[in-house]
């Protein structure tokens, strides 16, 4: 028998809901999860989990077609989110989620975003690009998205710039920071602040060159493959963890300047997957490392 979508007049109304769960691994947690589901009359339509050796902790992923409400549901959650001490979310399937972005003279990372976002791509919405340089006003004019710029030269100008950052995730309730080419050091406070919520795409593929100008350091030593690191930000640069990487070949008859121009497309792309499964609740952090379930 077929599962016919229940589009009758009189059928309750259905929502899709996202769960993101983490606890201390142990026997009867998929049982009780996936018990919880059926006492919300609802129907697990994507399935992912993973056990972590190293942490001894449990990773799960649900997706849900339930007519319970996010009050009901989260009630039937509730004994097992508080039995099992879960660090959890539920969310609802296909949001887009209040997204920042940083910026400051490199447009492509931003304009792919954007681009990717105006297209329905991309489940992010972006009330606002703060920068330190103005070279961007154009492009987010473009996408008629609004744009401030404010210039980070030294410790007071820093600081005005991220008291302007706190202000505008509180206005607007952002849920994601993405670093597009920011090229500024956030400060450790504001790093604390955004943990777990700030996406920074570093051109490199890391641990390699780290810091600033990673492409020249790698035409300096000849690589043969330079690649392109999307993270969360920590306050220690470019160490936070790993969301996605990728490479692309090269050789010794690019100068630096192709180098980042090869480069570019690869940055994107990262950046682009990375605030693709922050959106969709893909990423849960484990310790330092991130479990990923694409
Ligand atoms: N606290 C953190 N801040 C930032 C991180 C991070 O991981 N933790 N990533 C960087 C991005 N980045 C490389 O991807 C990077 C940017 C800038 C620099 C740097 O040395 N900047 C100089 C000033 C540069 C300028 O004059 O504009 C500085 O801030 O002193 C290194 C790495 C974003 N921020």
């Amino acid at each position: 028998m077929t599962h016919e979508q229940n589009t009758s007049p009189n059928s309750p109304a259905t929502h899709h809901w996202v769960l993101a769960l983490s606890c201390v691994d142990q026997p009867g947690i998929v049982h009780a999860i996936s018990g919880a589901v059926v006492e919300s009359g609802g129907n697990i339509t994507e399935s992912q989990q993973f056990s972590s050796h190293d942490t001894g902790r449990f990773f799960m992923r649900l997706q849900v077609q339930s007519p319970a409400t996010r009050e009901r549901f989260e009630a039937t959650l509730q004994p097992i989110t508080e039995r099992y001490d879960m660090t959890w979310k539920l969310d609802v399937v296909g949001r887009r989620i209040r997204t920042l972005l940083l910026a400051s003279t490199a447009e492509h990372c931003v304009n792919d975003l954007l681009f990717r976002q105006r297209g329905g791509q991309l489940p992010i919405e972006v009330p606002l690009i703060l920068a330190n340089h103005p070279t961007l006003g154009r492009t987010a004019e473009f996408y008629g998205v609004p744009f401030e710029s404010q210039p980070v030269t030294n410790p007071e100008s820093k600081a005005a710039f991220e008291n302007r950052v706190r202000a505008v995730i509180a206005e607007h309730h952002i849920e994601l920071v993405v670093l597009a080419r920011y090229m500024q050091i956030l400060s450790p406070e504001l790093c604390a602040e955004l943990n777990g919520m700030a996406i920074n795409i570093h051109h490199s593929f890391l641990p390699g060159f780290k810091g600033a100008n990673p492409y020249r350091q790698a035409h300096s030593r000849g690589v043969k493959l330079i690649g392109a690191t999307a993270h969360f930000v920590t306050s220690d640069l470019d160490e936070g963890p790993i969301i996605e990487q990728d490479v692309v070949r090269v050789d010794h008859s690019l100068a630096p300047a192709e180098l980042v121009a090869l480069g570019q497309d690869e940055e994107s792309r990262t950046l682009r997957r990375a605030v693709t499964w922050f959106a969709e609740n893909r990423i849960l952090l484990d310790g330092d490392r991130t479990i990923i379930f694409q």
